[in-house]
Order: C-alpha cells, then structure tokens, then sequence
C-alpha cells in the first residue's frame, strides 16, 4: 500500500510539473475549469457528462504523454536531428487529435443546451 501512495505521489509531482511548466498544459486546465463550470451551470445529463470527462482525460493525458515525450527528446538529443522533431511532432499530432475530438464533443453536448 505504501509503495502503491509514493507511486501516486510521483505521479502528482508529475502532473504538478507538468501544468506548472507547459503553456498548452495551462490552456487546456483552464478549458477544462470553464467546461465543467458551464456543464455545472447548464444541468448536462449524466450521458453528457460522460463525454465531456472522458474527452477531457484524454486532452489531459495526451498533453501529459506530450511532455514526456519533449523531455525525453530534449535529453536524448539537444543537437536538431530529424527524428527528434518526427518525435515531437508526432506526438503533438496527438495532443491535436484529441483536441479536436474533444471540440467536436463539447459542441454535440453544449450545443442544444445554449441553442436559440
Ligand atoms: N532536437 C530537435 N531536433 C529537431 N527538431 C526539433 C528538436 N527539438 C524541437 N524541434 C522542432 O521544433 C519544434 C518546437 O520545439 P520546442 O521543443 O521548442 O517546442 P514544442 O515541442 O512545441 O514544445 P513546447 O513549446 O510545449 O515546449 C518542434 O515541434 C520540432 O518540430
């Protein structure tokens, strides 16, 4: 149990770091902070809510693996090389993708609730 809470606690430190250190870590807590505040204020089903926490872990948990994969980069290879930035890139792909399916979400579950 004990090796289990100091598995935890690292993985917070990690998280912590990581929301104290990237930009697009700050942005999407934020985006995360206001969704929920209007999905609180608008009453959204317990199905919407569903889609609205599990697009936000994987935003959250794609941007996490997104700067793991920039730490891991910048320490193997600090010079440019060309697999560097596929690697970077890639993985910034998958930040975008998921951003995006969770756009998409956000505007299938907001939508009838603000429409005219
Ligand atoms: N070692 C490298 N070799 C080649 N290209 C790199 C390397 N490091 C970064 N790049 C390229 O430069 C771009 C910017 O990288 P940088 O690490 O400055 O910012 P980032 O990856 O967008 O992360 P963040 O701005 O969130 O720290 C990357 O997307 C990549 O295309």
């Amino acid at each position: 149990m004990r090796r289990f809470l100091r598995s935890v606690a690292f993985a917070w430190g990690g998280i912590r770091s990581a929301s104290g250190s990237q930009a697009n870590m700050k942005i999407h807590l934020a985006a995360a902070v206001l969704v929920n505040a209007a999905g609180l204020l608008l009453g959204l089903s317990r199905a919407e809510w569903l889609a609205v926490i599990i697009v936000q872990g994987m935003v959250l948990a794609a941007e996490l693996m997104n700067t793991a994969v920039e730490h891991v980069v910048d320490l193997a290879s600090p010079q440019p090389h060309p697999l560097a930035k596929a690697a970077k890139d890639t993985a910034a792909g998958a930040v975008l993708v998921t951003a995006i399916a969770a756009a998409i979400v956000g505007l299938i579950v907001f939508w009838p609730h603000v429409r005219p």
